[in-house]
Order: C-alpha cells, then structure tokens, then sequence
C-alpha cells in the first residue's frame, strides 16, 4: 500500500481520495484553503463539490504543504491547470528530485502551450510524470459508477505503477507510453465541449451534436498527430471516449458553460454561473495558438476562440462553420 498526497481538494482531487482511500493507500487531501479543510474535517463532506457524498473517515487532510508532502510515495496534481506551475514551485524545495507524480488536470497553459505533466517538469527538474485522463466525471467514479481511464507516462515502470495504485473493480486503468496524445486529447476535448454546450444552448438538436464531437475529434487528432502524437490514442479513452462524455453529460461543467453561452450569456458570466473550473475557457486560445504553430486547421476551436473572446455572435459562429469552403470529409483522398 502506498503513501499518496492529492494536491487539489475540487470534485476531481476528492473523489480520488475516496477511490484510493477506498484502494487501501494511505491519503492526504490539501486544499490551499484552509476553511476547505477544516470544512471537510467537521463534516466528512465536500458539500459544495460533491453534493451528498460521505467522505471515508480515514481520508486526512492538510492546508500545510510541507507536512502533506513529505515522505509520500506519489502527488496527484489535482488543481486546476492555471493552478499547476504555481503550486508546483511551492513544493519544488519539499520533495525529493525523483518524486513520482501523476496530473490528472486537464489544460494548456498560456503563453508556453505546455501540457500539465510539461510544466511539471519544467518546474520541478527530475520529477517522473504521468497523466490520467479519460471520461471520469467525478459525480459518477465516487458512486462506483463503471469507468474506464489510461494512465500514460514515458516510463513504463511509472505507468504500471500508476494503473495499481489507482484500478480497482469500477476503475478500470489502461496503460500508454503516449503522455502526449493523452493529454492533449484530455485538454482539447474540452473546448469542443464548449462549442457542444453552445449548441445546446441555441435549441439545437443530436445531429448538431454529432457533428460538433465527429469534426472536433478530427482536429483534435489532426493538431495532436502534428505534434507527434499516435493516432490511435485520439480514437480512445483521451480522446473520442472524453469528448463524448464531456459533450453529452449533465456533470460536464464545460458543456453546462457553453449552454449558458448558447442562451447568451459572456464566458464571464457562464464561468460565474457553472461554479466549477471551466478549463475549455482557459485552453481555448492556447489550442488556438497550437494550430498557429503546427499549421494545422481548427475551425471549430477557431469559432470557439471568436465567441469566447471576440464577442462574436454563437449563431454567426455556426453559419461560417456551415459555410466554409466546400471540402472532401477525409484530409487525404483521391479518385
Ligand atoms: N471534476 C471532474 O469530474 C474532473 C476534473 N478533471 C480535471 O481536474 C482538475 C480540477 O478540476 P475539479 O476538481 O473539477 O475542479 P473544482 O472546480 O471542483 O475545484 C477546484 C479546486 O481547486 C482549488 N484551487 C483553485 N485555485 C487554486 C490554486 N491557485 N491553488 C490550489 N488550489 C486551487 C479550489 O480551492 C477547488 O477546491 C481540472 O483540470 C479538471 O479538468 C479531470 C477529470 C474529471
Ligand atoms: O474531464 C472531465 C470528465 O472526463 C470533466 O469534464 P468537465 O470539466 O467538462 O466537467
């Protein structure tokens, strides 16, 4: 049984402190607020996050970094991504240089377009990463809901010993040496599920839908296999498996921003409302700025991009989408 520090007490960090509690590991949840923690302590509930969820008694939790660090076997980066390289420099002189971590946040950072496992290691030099990623929503994997995620990292060793901490009979963990693809298809997937939820919003119906998640998940492989990422990691759990899941479900805070878009609210006022962090916002010009670099065409993050921060209109939006040039469905084909 290992020794584990969850960092980041939002609906994500506190579900999988019930499933690795529930593992047999040894867990400490931190939130760098400390009212969460002793709220969490009084009430053995995450109320705000996890509305009706008892947390498991030998769950511990800590404001303190210092102490909920030391001596642990693995940290899951668990804040959201504009969260990441703060937090990670304020641990950087308490772990050892080797320190086994896995980021189960979901974002590119702006300005770097670094994955979360990429500022990882840009900030904490010799740290061994890994990311788990795939459709999760933390309402259904602390009910035991039947979920299938991959645990991808270049080292094998770490990958394998991710998929045991973390796998049990309603957890079901793939394995992957793609640490790229992975976390690309986790951050992009997102702001195509803006888009989704935009359509919701407008009164539009499946076909909309469908088409939002088959050509998004073809930009997503397109600008990911740009950047040197397998294929076939897009058509899985990273990839068509979490945009499907984020484009279609009730949890999805995402999609629930973008209907709130759809129904004419700015991102401002549609992250106010949602609550909960809305990485597609923060993600969206960063997977812009990535299509700008690799030379790879993303209409619907384009659109997305416009509606977000351009103020243009959602419906204006989806009559250039309809409009574009007339094209073949396939990138490559002949005759
Ligand atoms: N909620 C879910 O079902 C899933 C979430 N994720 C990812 O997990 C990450 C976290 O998301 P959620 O737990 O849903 O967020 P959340 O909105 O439920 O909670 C965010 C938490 O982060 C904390 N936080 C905010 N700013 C911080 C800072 N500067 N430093 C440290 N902590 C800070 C807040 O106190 C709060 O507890 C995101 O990247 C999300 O995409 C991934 C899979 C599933
Ligand atoms: O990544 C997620 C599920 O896999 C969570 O998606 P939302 O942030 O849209 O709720």
């Amino acid at each position: 049984m290992a020794r584990i520090c969850i960092l980041g007490a939002g609906s994500w960090g506190t579900a999988l402190a019930v499933l690795l509690v529930g593992n047999g590991h040894t867990v400490t949840l931190w939130s760098h607020r400390e009212e969460e923690v002793l709220a969490m302590q009084r009430t053995s509930a995450n109320e705000s996050k996890l509305p009706g969820v008892v947390l498991p008694r030998e769950i511990r939790y800590s404001s303190q970094l210092k102490e909920a660090v030391k001596n642990q076997d693995l940290l899951v980066f668990a804040v959201p991504s504009k969260a990441t390289r703060e937090t990670a420099k304020k641990i950087k002189d308490l772990i050892p240089e080797d320190q086994k971590i896995v980021s189960v946040s979901k974002g590119i950072e702006e300005g770097t377009l670094y994955s979360q496992t990429q500022i990882l290691e840009d900030v904490l030099k010799g740290a061994l990463t890994a990311a788990l990623s795939g459709p999760s929503h933390a309402e259904e994997v602390v009910r035991r809901i039947p979920t299938l995620v991959v645990a991808a990292s270049k080292s094998h060793d770490l990958a394998l010993l991710t998929q045991e901490l973390f796998m049990n009979a309603n957890f079901r963990v793939y394995i992957s040496p793609d640490l790229l693809g992975v976390e690309i298809g986790g951050s992009l997937k997102n702001v195509i599920a803006l888009a989704a939820g935009m359509s919701d919003g407008l009164g539009y119906g499946d076909n909309t839908k469908a088409a939002l998640i088959t050509r998004g998940i073809k930009e997503i492989t397109r600008l990911a296999v740009a950047m040197g990422a397998k294929e076939d990691t897009l058509a899985g759990l990273s990839g068509i498996g979490d945009l499907i899941v984020t484009c279609q479900s009730m949890h999805s805070r995402n999609r629930m921003a973008g209907y709130y878009i759809g129904q004419g609210d700015s991102a401002q006022e549609a992250m106010d409302k949602v609550k909960m962090v809305v990485e597609g916002v923060y993600s969206a010009r960063a997977a812009r700025a990535l299509g700008q670099r690799y030379g790879v065409d993303l209409p619907i993050i384009e659109q997305v991009n416009r509606v977000l921060f351009e103020q243009m209109d959602v419906r204006k939006a989806v009559l250039e989408l309809m409009g574009r040039e007339k094209k073949a469905e396939l990138d490559h084909c002949s005759w």
